[in-house]
C-alpha cells in the first residue's frame, strides 16, 4: 500500500495542505512548532481513527474550527482508493471511494501506518495493553477474520463482567464463562500466528540496530499461574477463582490480561535496557510490526518516524537511517535537520513554515 497523496484540513497549526508524496522517502523538516507532526498526526487520524499525541479530537481540531478533514489517495498493486475521515468533537464521516463506511477498520485496512516517536519507548516500558494493541495489530492486517473475533471477545468478556458485577445476572456465568473460553483459544492462537511471523523480523533488526545484544520476545497467556489453555483447564480455573472474581466484579485473568515478555539479554528489557536501547528496541519492534505484514515483500506498511534524531547518538542515527533504507517501505521522516539524510532520485523533501507545506522551494 503507498499513500500517494495526502491533503490536509484544519489540523492543529495546518489550515490546509496538499503532499504528492514520494514511494520511497519523505523528509519533511521545519522548525519547532512549524506543524511536522501534525502532518504524521493527520496521517494516524487516517489510518486509526485517532492521533497518536492527544486522545481527545478537540485538541487536534484547528483552533475556531469545528470540524478537521483529512484525505488521501492510496493504491495497492493495480488499484487506486480515495479516502477521507471528518472529525468533530462529537462526530465522525467515514468515505472509502465516494462511499460512506461505518468503522474504522474498515478505513484502516487502506492504510497500515507504524508510527514511530519519541514517545514510542513506552511500547517497552508501559502498561500491557500497548504490546497487546502491538501484536493485535499484526493479526489485524494478517488475518482478515481477526476483527470480528477480536469484537466477539470484547462482546463476551463484556457480559461476563456484567455477570460479575450484578447479583441477578449471576446465573448466567457459566454460559458468558464457557463463551468467554472458546473466544480467548482464538485471540490466543491468532497472536501465537502473529507472533511466529513478527520473531525472525524482530530477530533481523535488532541484529541491525542494537548489535550483539540479544532480545527475545514472548507471549503470556493473561492467567497468572503457568497453565495451558484448554477449555477445560480455563474452566476449572474460572471456577476455583469465582469467588475472588465476584468479589472484584470483573473478569480477573484471561486474553484481555495477556502481555509480550521482551527480555533483553536474558533480563526483562525494561529493568536492564538503558534509555538509548529501550529506544532502539521499541523502534525494531515497531519496524517488524511494519515488515511483518508486508508478506509478499511489496512494501505493504508504511512507517511514519516523527523526530527521528531525538535521543539517538550519530552511529545509532547513522544505523537507522541504513536500515529503513534497506526496508524498501514507504517512509515519512520528520526532522529538524533538513540535511539529516542524503537524498535520492525519488526522494521528496517538505518543508514545513508556520503550517503551510513546500515542496523544496515551491508550494505544493
Ligand atoms: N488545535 C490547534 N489549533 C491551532 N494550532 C495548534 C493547535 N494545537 C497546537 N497548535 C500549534 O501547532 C503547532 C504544533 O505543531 P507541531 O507539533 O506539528 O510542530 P512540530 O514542527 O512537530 O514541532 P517540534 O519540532 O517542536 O516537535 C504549535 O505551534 C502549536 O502551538
Amino acid at each position: 500500500m503507498l499513500l500517494e497523496q495526502l491533503s490536509i484540513n484544519h489540523c492543529r497549526i495546518i489550515d490546509s495542505a496538499e503532499l504528492m508524496l514520494s514511494p520511497g522517502v519523505n523528509l519533511i523538516s521545519g522548525d519547532n512548532g512549524s506543524g511536522k507532526s501534525s502532518i504524521l498526526e493527520a496521517v494516524a487520524i487516517l489510518s486509526r481513527g485517532r492521533s497518536f499525541r492527544s486522545p481527545r479530537i478537540v485538541d487536534v481540531i484547528q483552533h475556531k474550527q469545528d470540524h478537521l478533514l483529512i484525505r488521501a489517495k492510496t493504491t495497492d498493486d493495480d488499484n487506486a482508493f480515495s479516502i477521507g475521515i471528518q472529525k468533530s468533537r462529537t462526530s465522525t464521516r467515514i468515505r472509502v471511494n465516494q462511499q460512506d463506511i461505518n468503522t474504522q477498520a474498515a478505513l484502516s485496512r487502506y492504510l497500515p501506518v507504524t508510527i514511530i516517536d519519541p514517545n514510542s519507548i513506552e511500547l517497552v516500558t508501559g502498561s500491557p495493553s500497548l504490546r497487546r494493541a502491538y501484536i493485535d495489530w499484526i493479526a489485524f492486517y494478517l488475518f482478515p477474520e481477526f476483527h470480528k473475533v477480536w469484537q466477539n471477545y470484547q462482546r463476551v468478556l463484556k457480559q461476563r463482567n456484567l455477570c460479575l458485577r450484578v447479583p441477578s445476572y449471576l446465573s448466567a456465568l457459566p454460559v458468558w464463562t464457557d463463551e468467554l473460553i472458546k473466544a480467548q483459544i482464538r485471540i490466543q492462537d491468532y497472536r501465537e500466528r502473529s507472533l511466529l511471523v513478527l520473531k525472525p523480523q524482530l530477530e533481523r533488526l535488532c541484529e541491525r540496530l542494537l548489535g550483539d545484544h540479544s532480545i527475545s520476545i514472548k507471549l503470556t497467556t493473561g492467567f497468572a499461574q503457568a497453565m495451558d489453555l484448554s477449555a477445560e483447564s480455563q474452566k476449572a480455573f474460572y471456577l476455583e477463582k469465582r469467588d475472588n472474581e465476584i468479589k472484584s466484579a470483573r473478569t480477573l485473568s484471561g486474553a484481555h490480561r495477556a502481555d509480550l515478555q521482551i527480555m533483553f539479554n536474558q533480563s526483562l528489557a525494561q529493568q536492564s535496557a538503558s534509555r538509548g536501547q529501550l529506544k532502539l528496541i521499541a523502534i525494531s519492534m515497531l519496524l517488524a510490526q511494519s515488515r511483518s505484514i508486508d508478506t509478499n515483500n511489496q512494501g505493504k506498511g508504511i512507517i511514519a518516524i516523527d523526530d527521528l534524531a531525538a535521543e539517538l547518538d550519530g552511529e545509532n542515527k547513522h544505523k537507522l537511517l541504513a536500515t529503513l533504507r534497506s526496508l524498501n517501505q514507504q517512509l515519512l521522516l520528520t526532522t529538524t535537520q533538513s540535511d539529516l539524510i542524503p537524498l535520492e532520485a525519488d526522494d521528496r523533501m517538505f518543508h514545513v513554515k508556520q503550517g503551510k507545506v513546500f515542496l523544496k522551494n515551491s508550494s505544493v
